[in-house]
């Protein structure tokens, strides 16, 4: 093979179809979870019950976190084609320029990942509803929709942000990303647009292009600098893949560093702990682990205008399955977290800090505690913390690649995380009382009135805050001794090893990942056939 990609998820999905645009060029791509085919992945509402497979999640968790009373926060990830794209929510955000020029700023190497460098790709990769403009495109892969069922919640929550302050925001992309109003999702006719429906479906028929699934990658083979083969299992058999040309790690922020160690290339003091020979000594792999935290405020409703699993909604929920199955309209084309918005929050700075992501519906634990979504009509304002100080890293449990890799993301270990997530449950807060949320409302239930000092806001923050599925930086772009591939995105030590996803962000976005992911692999396709094929 000439190219093989490990992982099938959001940025594999791009470079399996660019690479494999050339006849010539021989391309496989690994993905250790099924083919796409779960109706749960492609309804739109289908978020929900995928955060309780173990077929197509990984389901991880963290280790016990220090500052959240040892909790183990749980990861969802995706294990399919289209991979964490196969199941997220949809929202579809870029972050704001600030964070890819920062990137830049921070490390001249890293001019090409400015916002202007990146911009052409981010318009490239889109067909947006708003039409083209300088800032976005139109007939690119993946389809950018609006909602084509938003709740009447959703509709007051977008009223109250303004009544709170606010200004109305109908695009997160456009000129400014402050303001309340509905996300753009990805999706075409009423279902999820993954990654893998834009981009490898349409493939799959080239002959040149080889997709295996249930294939999981063991280990890289090395010699000499080189990465000759991939090793992976598949329906309990071994199997080797050599490599002619380059070895593409798409795995993701949590198994691509994973992936590294197991070959024995990492931090030295973590390998020989699990007695994995060193081939190539890299500190950084794993480290600078970023995630966003977040908190959610929680309310019960009167009027049952909200989306639940209570007795009361089951002939609502029929009818909107026979909708959704008929004409995919309804609330089952609903991402959940409908509306949302950006909020700036910090006095000394006029860019946003906080992201909110509202829903219809009483959201507990991921939608993995049902009881209280069977109890109750509600709806759930999550706020998050835009760009923490914190670091973590992903290290090993064990040398065995059957393993999980450990989490630890270290939240709120730098003090002003803190502070900035008190700040996020005091904008989500002033949000949800204003007049147009409240006169829907019955009382807050979560954190609850009774939580209003300083000091109870923050243990209820101990208690109750959660991801919200973004980790990056594992693998992180720089020319400095702790990054781990260079601005082409090249493995630093090894001559034709790439690191293709979310690892490689140098620090955590202002926003959802998905597309920033996508930009990034559209542009590291360009890197990897600037020299032709
Ligand atoms: C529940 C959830 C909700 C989210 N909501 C949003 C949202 O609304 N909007 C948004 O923009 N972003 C959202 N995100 C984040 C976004 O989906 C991810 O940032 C993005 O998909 C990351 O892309 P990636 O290519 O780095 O990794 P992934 O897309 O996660 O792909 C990694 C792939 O590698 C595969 N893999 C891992 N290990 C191996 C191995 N050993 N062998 C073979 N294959 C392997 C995995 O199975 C997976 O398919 C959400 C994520 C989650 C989990």
């Amino acid at each position: 093979m000439d190219y093989v990609i490990i992982g099938g998820g959001a940025g594999a999905c791009v470079l399996a179809e660019r690479l494999s645009r050339h006849p010539d060029c021989q391309v496989c791509l690994l993905e250790a979870g099924p083919a796409d085919t779960n109706p749960l992945i492609h309804a739109p509402a289908g978020v929900l019950p995928l955060m309780h497979s173990r077929r197509l999640n990984w389901a991880l968790h963290t280790t016990p976190q220090t500052e959240l009373n040892e909790r183990r926060l749980f990861w969802p990830r995706g294990k399919t084609l289209g991979g964490s794209s196969a199941i997220n929510a949809m929202c579809c955000t870029r972050g704001q320029p600030q964070d890819y020029d920062g990137w830049a700023a921070e490390d001249k190497s890293l001019s090409g990942w400015d916002f202007p460098s990146l911009l052409p790709h981010f318009r490239a990769i889109e067909d947006h509803p708003l039409g083209p403009s300088p800032l976005h495109g139109e007939s690119g892969p993946i389809t950018i929709s609006k909602l084509r069922s938003t709740n009447p919640l959703s509709h007051a929550f977008v009223e109250a942000a303004q009544e709170a302050g606010l200004p109305a925001n109908s695009d997160f992309n456009g000129a400014q990303q402050a303001g309340a109003g509905f996300y753009h999702v990805m999706q075409r006719d009423g279902q999820r647009c993954s990654n893998a429906r834009a981009f490898l479906h349409p493939a799959l028929e080239r002959p040149n292009l080889h997709v295996l699934t249930s294939a999981q990658v063991q280990r890289l083979e090395m010699k000499n600098q080189r990465c000759t083969a991939v090793h992976y299992i598949s329906r309990g058999k071994h199997h080797r893949v050599p490599v002619a040309v380059e070895a593409l790690l798409c795995a993701g922020a949590i198994h691509t560093p994973q992936l590294l160690m197991l070959s024995g290339i990492g931090p030295e003091q973590e390998l020989t702990q699990h007695s994995i020979p060193v081939k190539l000594a890299l500190p950084g792999v794993g480290a600078n682990l970023q995630d966003h935290l977040d908190i959610s405020v929680i309310w019960h409703e009167q009027r049952h205008h909200g989306i639940s699993l209570h007795p009361r909604y089951w002939p609502r929920g029929y009818s909107a399955l026979k909708e959704y199955l008929n004409q995919h309209q309804g609330e089952l084309t609903s991402n959940l977290a409908e509306a949302g918005g950006f909020v700036a929050t910090d006095s000394s700075s006029a860019r946003p800090d906080v992201q909110l992501h509202f829903l219809p519906a009483v959201e507990v634990k991921h939608g993995r505690k049902l009881g209280p979504t069977m109890r109750y009509f509600g709806y759930t304002l999550r706020a998050c913390l835009l760009r923490p100080a914190s670091r973590g890293h992903i290290g090993l449990h064990s040398a065995k690649p059957s393993d999980r890799p450990r989490i630890d993301p270290r939240y709120l270990s730098e003090p002003q995380d803190m502070a900035g997530m008190l700040r996020a449950l005091e904008a989500a807060r002033e949000i949800m009382h204003q007049p147009s949320l409240c006169k829907l409302g019955k009382k807050e239930w979560q954190p609850g009135p009774g939580v209003t000092d300083k000091s109870a806001m923050k243990r209820d923050i101990r208690q109750r805050a959660e991801s919200i599925y973004h980790p990056v930086g594992t693998c992180r772009m720089g020319s400095d001794a702790m990054a781990v591939v260079d601005p082409e995105l090249r493995l630093h030590g090894l001559d034709n090893v790439r690191v293709v996803d979310a690892s490689i962000m140098p620090t955590l976005i202002s926003g959802n990942t998905t597309m920033p992911v996508t930009a990034i692999a559209s542009r590291a396709a360009d890197l990897i056939l600037q020299k032709g094929f």
